[in-house]
């Protein structure tokens, strides 16, 4: 099987910027992951483009081919929708496309644009990832879907507010210098303790922000950066996806995401791995329990351990295992398409040495990035490894 090498990535700043459609953003990080990448446009046989909400929050028409035009790009393009893990997705289907010798040089990434709608509007529009007919129309938002898992979490394993608020603290701190981070601010416990609520016990600081934003990589395989005498020293080397049941009533239980515990099982095993084996993860912290939850799923900590191993400080910087030194959807900036492909451009930097939070990492070989959709409905896992 051919081996899969990140060549370049590229991201647009994450932030407010309404006035930029989609296909701008697309356009800005793919410009910058071909330059990275130092790869020929016309060497690229797909596109691949993650994107959610596009016809609800602007109309661009068919995103798909929408995407390699955006970059003069004469190849299929094809747009993937996972709600939040849309990117992810891509990834996993760009990886097996030059996994499966379809092709030696592929783009892969994601936009969105969320900031020109109202709050209220953008709220509604991504509450459709969530079980649209049975819950979201008793008023179930996203902010109210994680709330009731943290109160879960909370109930079955003991935890408080003030556990998850070093969560925000930490990935607020990892996002200082991050300049493509749509926060780069410092924050305390307390200011996260104080700020005002979302949905209880959900408050401000637990939640991602509203973003715009995009993210782009170009991935190649190992006889193409040979024969072209590549700098691409990181491989993904393991692709996993689950899928759960969509309704939160339908669930067993609100304290587990197995379309997580299957995605991450099925990449370590793609990469021959072991979750001990891993160095640091980028995790999908929409909300802070989400961290929790995601760092528990891939086997990192047990049940009910994610959220002392914040208070303890094992996943900071200097921790044993650093999460989201990006600065994660909390403070990098959550725009919904392109979360997933920025993981992964992220990863590729900091195991590169290439990263304003590398010399964090200096020693690490392993990276793993966890990207879900809705209240974790799905999820694709990628574990990228130093290989020379
Ligand atoms: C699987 C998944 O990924 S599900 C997740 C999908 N995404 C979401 O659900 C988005 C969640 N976030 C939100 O809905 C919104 O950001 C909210 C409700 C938390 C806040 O929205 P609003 O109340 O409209 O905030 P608004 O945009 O007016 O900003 C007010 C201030 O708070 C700040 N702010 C907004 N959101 C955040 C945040 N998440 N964290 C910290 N500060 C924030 C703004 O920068 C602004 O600061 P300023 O006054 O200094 O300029």
């Amino acid at each position: 099987m051919t081996r899969v090498r990140v060549a370049g990535g590229g991201l647009t700043h994450f932030g407010v910027h309404p006035e930029r459609t989609s296909r701008a953003l697309f356009g800005e990080a793919g410009e910058a992951a071909l330059e990275d990448a130092g790869v020929d446009r016309e060497d690229v046989e797909s596109v691949f483009f993650g994107n959610f909400m596009g016809e609800l929050a602007e109309h661009q028409g068919h995103m798909g081919p929408l995407a390699a035009e955006a970059l003069g790009i004469d190849a299929p393009s094809t747009r993937y929708e996972s709600a939040c893990a849309s990117s992810g997705v891509a990834v996993r289907q760009a990886v097996q496309n030059v996994r499966n010798g379809e092709a030696d040089v592929v783009l892969v990434g994601g936009a969105e644009r969320m900031n020109n709608l109202p709050t209220a509007e953008t709220t509604d529009a991504l509450a459709i990832a969530a079980d649209d007919l049975y819950e979201v129309r008793a008023g179930m938002t996203f902010p109210g879907a994680y709330a009731l898992m943290e109160d879960a979490y909370f109930e079955e394993h003991g935890g408080t507010r003030e556990d998850l608020a070093h969560i925000a603290v930490k990935n607020h701190q990892n996002a200082l210098g991050n300049e493509y981070a749509q926060f780069q601010k410092e924050i305390d416990v307390e200011t996260a303790m104080e700020a005002p609520p979302v949905a209880e016990p959900i408050h401000l600081y637990d939640a991602c922000p509203i973003t715009d934003g995009a993210a782009a990589m170009v991935l190649v395989s190992d006889s193409y950066a040979e024969e072209h005498d590549l700098d691409a020293p990181i491989a993904i080397t393991g692709t996993g996806q689950g899928s759960d049941r969509l309704a939160l009533q339908d669930r067993d239980e609100l304290t587990r995401t197995p379309a997580a515990e299957d995605a991450g099982a099925e990449a370590f095993e793609d990469a021959g791995i072991d979750p001990d084996d891993v160095d640091l993860a980028e995790v999908h912290d929409c909300f802070t329990i989400a961290e929790a939850l995601a760092i528990e799923a891939l086997g990192f900590f047990e049940p009910g351990e994610g959220i002392a191993a914040a208070r303890r400080g094992e996943t900071t910087a200097t921790g044993d295992l650093p999460v989201n030194l990006s600065g994660g959807l909390k403070a990098k900036g959550h725009p919904v398409g392109a979360t997933g492909a920025s993981q992964v451009v992220e990863m590729a930097k900091l195991l590169a040495g290439t990263h304003h939070n590398s010399d964090a990492v200096a020693d690490a070989t392993v990276g793993v990035t966890h990207n879900a959709g809705g209240t974790v409905a799905s999820t694709a896992v990628h574990v990228l490894e130093v290989v020379e």
